[in-house]
């Protein structure tokens, strides 16, 4: 992509002269629209270039350039507060932010990140991926601002019409309206979450969106009702409660009023120089305000307008005569694939069980079950403490859920996989999708925390597929087993091993290879790369390999032979070494009073672990066949000399 030059060898400044020519946003505020509206011009070049060269999110951006632009020409953001729900849509306003010369490194390991990041920019005041939470930390910041003499600062928080419904978002409204304080939330309304959006929320906000006041037919209408001749009987009270009431209703926003949040809109969230208006008047309004902008996603390149579920997160693609034209994805089938359709074939065989997704359909790739089994199939938004909590009350009554959920999405709902389903003892099914590292969505997507996380809990069986069969048959497993369940998986494609696997018994590991030094024990789909490994030991080092399967129940008979007669130990995980496999292992060996020393984990550090392509990021932890033949090298020289 060529931001910093044209196709022709350019500059970036005869391409992008705007955008080259920022320093930061501040320029912005002395611009007329019709300038503004030429650098949202450049700001869509910008993005369909780099589209061109990698996975990244594409319609969100798309439809929040005028948004981004009239927010930074009406407020200073180097002075006021700006927060981005979510994250995902924040490229123009890094290309405002004086990061235009550096963009074409987003995504890529040591450059930008796909998402806010404070170190970045000061105009970055959070780094954030999960979605809902800006509408509280905004509500702090304006708290924190007004005990710190810091009252002049204003506070925007921009929220997606997806992540509105998210249980935080409430909470933060009703501390918002009884705080009373100055807040100016912008909900974009672009009707999409990332597949289209579900729910009572949505249905209300598509009432708002045919509101007079969007049509322009309101200011008509109210006229009118004051014109209503009133009259001195108390048939005039009960006409002035219904001409508020109608009033009211053709306000809109009732929702919010009713909790003191100011409404206004819903307005053109492509037309700049209404948006600076309406947001001078946020500015003057005293208390929280919700402004409701309607927005397209993919907004200024047609294909992505008609598709925003496909171009939500596109692979890369080539623009040819506005026609996108995507490299074929060729390899083997990912895990998630092998999960969906392990899910679809558990449905067709048992009309017990259900799968939830948290506006997730398209990442869990759930589109084939949703249309197969449309009455089983329930997509409850960006929700998922209300998803696990839902997936109790189902199987309470018999059903058997499946919460299909990614391992970092699932820890918003920590308390209810506590209460509504370990404590209760329900045989609810967590399928944790990119569970590992993420790769290009960083350390607020990756997925390294849930063995540490799950395994703290008693009745959960956790368990993890090294290779693509084991995954329909630890499904059926779970289906089976009449306690909670987890099964994780990264995103990455599925091993497909040459070998029939041993059945699969709850506790039980599965022994892959056997070795005379040492044993590499793999939970989870690094069994690939300990397989390789050994591999390339062999005639140096005689090394096993365990498929563990298990980290709850741990097979303790497993730890014990793998170290019999004083041979090392690798543990290795797709995890944070914090809590994880290899813990769990130590713990076993140490319960048995077995040596320890013999013991060395391989996991992610404990540190957040940034952005970049999955391999490389697990190289950088050793988590490569060459790396962890080398920790077999280390571990048997201090086990000879031990
Ligand atoms: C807690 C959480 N759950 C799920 C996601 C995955 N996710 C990322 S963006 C998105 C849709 C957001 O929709 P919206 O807020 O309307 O933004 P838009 O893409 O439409 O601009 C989802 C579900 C997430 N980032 N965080
Ligand atoms: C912003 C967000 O959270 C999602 O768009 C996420 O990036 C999707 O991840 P996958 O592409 O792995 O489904
Ligand atoms: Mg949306």
């Amino acid at each position: 992509m060529k931001t910093t030059e044209s196709e022709s060898g350019h500059p970036g400044e005869l391409r992008h002269p705007l955008l080259a020519a920022l320093p930061d946003a501040r320029p912005l505020a002395g611009m007329s629209s019709e300038t503004l509206e030429k650098m949202g011009g450049e700001i869509r070049d910008v993005l369909c270039n780099l589209l061109a060269t990698r996975t990244a999110h594409f319609a969100s951006n798309l439809g929040v350039v005028e948004l981004c632009l009239a927010l930074h020409a009406e407020f200073d953001f180097q002075h006021d507060r700006l927060i981005w729900d979510t994250g995902h849509q924040i490229y123009p306003h890094k290309l405002v932010t004086g990061r235009y010369s550096q963009f074409e490194s987003i995504r890529t390991r040591g450059g930008l990140m796909g998402y806010p990041n404070p170190a970045e920019s000061p105009y970055d005041l959070f780094m954030t991926g999960h979605a809902g939470s800006s509408v509280s930390t905004a509500v702090g910041l304006r708290s924190g601002d007004i005990l710190t003499g810091q009252a002049d600062r204003r506070t925007v928080a921009v929220i997606g019409d997806g992540a509105f419904p998210s249980g935080i978002v409430f909470e933060a409204l009703n501390n918002a309206g009884a705080s009373k304080e100055d807040l100016t939330v912008v909900l974009n309304d672009n009707k999409m979450s990332i597949c289209h959006r579900t729910g009572a929320v949505a249905s209300y906000l598509d009432r708002l969106r045919n509101n007079p006041f969007y049509t322009g037919l309101k200011h008509e209408v109210v006229r009118l009702l004051d014109h209503v001749p009133m009259f001195g009987d108390p048939a005039e009270r009960l006409l002035a409660q219904m001409k508020e009431g109608v009033k009211a209703g053709l306000l809109g926003g009732m929702l919010f009023e009713e909790l003191d949040i100011r409404y206004i809109g819903p307005i053109d969230g492509h037309n700049i120089p209404l948006l600076r208006k309406y947001m001078k008047l946020c500015k003057e309004i005293e208390g929280p305000v919700l402004l409701h902008v309607v927005t397209e996603k993919g907004h200024g390149y047609k294909p992505a307008a008609e598709d925003p579920v496909f171009f939500h997160t596109p692979p890369a693609f080539e623009d040819r005569g506005g026609t996108p034209v995507t490299r074929g994805s060729e390899g083997r089938p990912p895990y998630t694939t092998h999960a969906r359709n392990a899910i679809g074939e558990a449905m067709k065989r048992d009309d017990r069980v259900t799968v939830i997704t948290a506006a997730m359909c398209q990442g869990n790739k759930l589109e084939p079950v949703r249309e197969r089994f449309p009455e089983r199939f329930f997509d409850v938004g960006i929700c998922e403490s209300h998803a696990v909590a839902f997936a109790a009350g189902q199987c309470k009554t018999g059903m058997r859920p499946i919460v299909d959920i990614y391992s970092t999405f699932l820890q918003r709902s920590f308390d209810q996989i506590f209460q509504e389903v370990v404590l209760q003892d329900l045989p609810v099914v967590f399928m944790m999708d990119r569970a590992g590292l993420t790769g290009p969505d960083g350390p607020t997507h990756h997925g390294v925390y849930d063995i540490g996380y799950m395994r703290v809990f008693p009745n959960l069986c956790l368990m993890a597929p090294g290779y693509a069969a084991e995954v329909p048959m630890m499904l059926d497993a779970c289906l089976s087993h009449d306690h909670p369940t987890g099964i994780r998986y990264p995103k990455a494609s599925a091993l497909e091993l040459d070998h029939t696997p041993a059945p699969i018994v709850m506790g039980k590991a599965e022994w892959i290879r056997e070795g005379d030094d040492g044993t590499i024990v793999a939970y989870g789909a690094m069994l690939e790369q300990a397989i390789a490994a050994a591999e390339k030991l062999e005639g140096e080092l005689s090394v096993g390999v365990v498929n563990a399967r298990f980290v709850k129940p741990i097979d303790h008979e497993m730890v014990a032979k793998s170290m019999a007669d004083g041979r090392f130990v690798v543990t290795l995980e797709e995890g944070t070494i914090v809590g994880g496999f290899g813990s769990a292992f130590l713990e076993s060996a140490a319960d048995q009073r077995l040596d320890t020393r013999q013991i060395h984990r391989l996991a992610l550090p404990d540190e957040f672990v940034e952005h970049g392509d999955r391999s490389d990021l697990l190289s950088d932890s050793s988590l490569s066949a060459e790396g962890i033949a080398d920790a077999c090298r280390n571990a048997a020289s201090n086990v000879s000399v031990g």
